[in-house]
């Protein structure tokens, strides 16, 4: 291609503050445990596989969270997912939430099906132009190509400028998409980055209807670091798949074992089960695995560490969290399934992710 390679363009940042579905039924408690760390793991070299074409946010995301690593796009990000997972590439960078939009729950949840690690978070601010081909102007415009997340991060804007929306896979393939069928009377909502990658014109600028817009991403291992062990700074996330037998109690004794003991929550979600989402599918990542199903789920992060007294203190706490590395008894019931600990009637099963603390937010202009 005759436009710059990504890392030849200028970054401007601001710092401002396999798939082997089983669907038989499976004994055993998922039980993840996720570390990393990148100053004493550095980045050079590595290969970051992201969804996109060049010009996505995900690569600059990729970019700022591990310097000197080489990107690879991906058409999609379980195809990203699945070249870290068969060692193709060393890492992979899944955006998983946004001010605007709450989780993209869809991206979180593919996280719960396959056995890597968190190494790395980035929250990135977006800063949304609207591109064109060159020369055109803004009122030529009839209609916008992006990301989902893109358009719906731009929805009033667009309804004023009104442009019909068109989703495409992601930002840059938009532009690219654009560019290559010369349409005049197509804009694209992007990064300047990607204006300047495609050589084409940026009519308008920040163009998110509200005006603090991060998206937070993960970086994804297959390895773990298990140098981290009890060192400071870190984050963990725990996902716990319940059946909702007894209600709500389960999510009210996950909180309290967590927040009696000081524990900070960074994040909390409540898992609906809207009907067209259906359950939500866990990959378990020791014993025998397989994917357990489970209807209801809870999302939580809290800042510590698994070795943190405190913490093993509270997923150890009797009748609440009991996170059960050993393989369940063969003869338990099998139909206790993914989640074999019943603790007083409720049988859920608990992932733990730790990762680093991410509070920097980068800026992409
Ligand atoms: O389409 C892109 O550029 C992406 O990387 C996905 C995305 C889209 C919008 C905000 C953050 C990430």
């Amino acid at each position: 291609m005759a436009f710059a390679s990504p890392s030849e363009l200028p970054i401007n940042i601001h710092l401002t503050t396999k798939r082997t579905h089983h669907h038989h039924l499976l004994p055993s408690q998922a039980f993840l445990k996720i570390n990393g760390d990148p100053q004493l793991h550095p980045t050079i070299n590595l290969t970051v596989a992201y969804q996109g074409a060049p010009g996505a946010y995900s690569e600059f995301a990729a970019k700022t969270a591990c310097p000197s690593s080489k990107t690879i796009p991906y058409r999609s990000l379980i195809d990203a997912i699945l070249a870290v997972e068969s060692g193709h590439v060393d890492r992979a960078i899944l955006p998983v939430e946004s001010t605007m939009e709450g989780n993209s729950l869809r991206n979180y949840n593919l996280l719960l099906q396959h056995d890597l690690h968190i190494v790395q978070e980035i929250s990135l601010f977006v800063h949304y132009c609207l591109l064109a081909m060159p020369g055109v102007r803004k009122t030529e415009l009839k209609r916008v190509m992006s990301h989902p997340l893109a358009l719906a991060h731009c929805v009033r804007n667009l309804a004023q400028l009104g442009l019909e929306r068109e989703p495409v896979e992601d930002t840059a393939g938009a532009v690219e998409l654009l560019r290559e069928r010369r349409m005049f009377d197509t804009g694209a909502i992007a990064s300047s980055r990607a204006a300047m990658l495609y050589g084409l014109d940026v009519v308008a600028h920040g163009l998110q209807d509200e005006s603090w817009n991060v998206t937070r991403f993960l970086v994804l291992s297959k390895d773990s670091d298990l140098t981290r062990k009890g060192r400071a700074g870190l984050k963990t996330s725990l996902v716990v798949g319940h059946h909702g037998s007894g209600g709500m109690e389960v999510v009210l004794r996950v909180l309290s074992a967590l927040s009696s003991r000081g524990i900070n929550l960074t994040k909390l979600e409540v898992g609906s089960n809207r009907k067209e989402d259906g359950v939500v599918r866990i990959l378990n990542v020791h014993g025998r695995r397989g994917i357990g199903e489970f209807p209801h789920v809870l999302y939580i992060d809290f800042e510590g560490s698994m070795e943190d007294d405190k913490v093993k203190e509270a997923i150890d706490e009797k009748y609440c969290l009991r996170v059960d590395r050993e393989d369940p008894d063969p003869d338990s019931d099998p139909e206790l399934s993914f989640h074999s600990r019943r603790s007083r009637g409720f049988d859920f099963t608990v992932i733990i992710i730790q990762r680093m603390l991410g509070k920097r937010v980068f800026k992409l202009w």
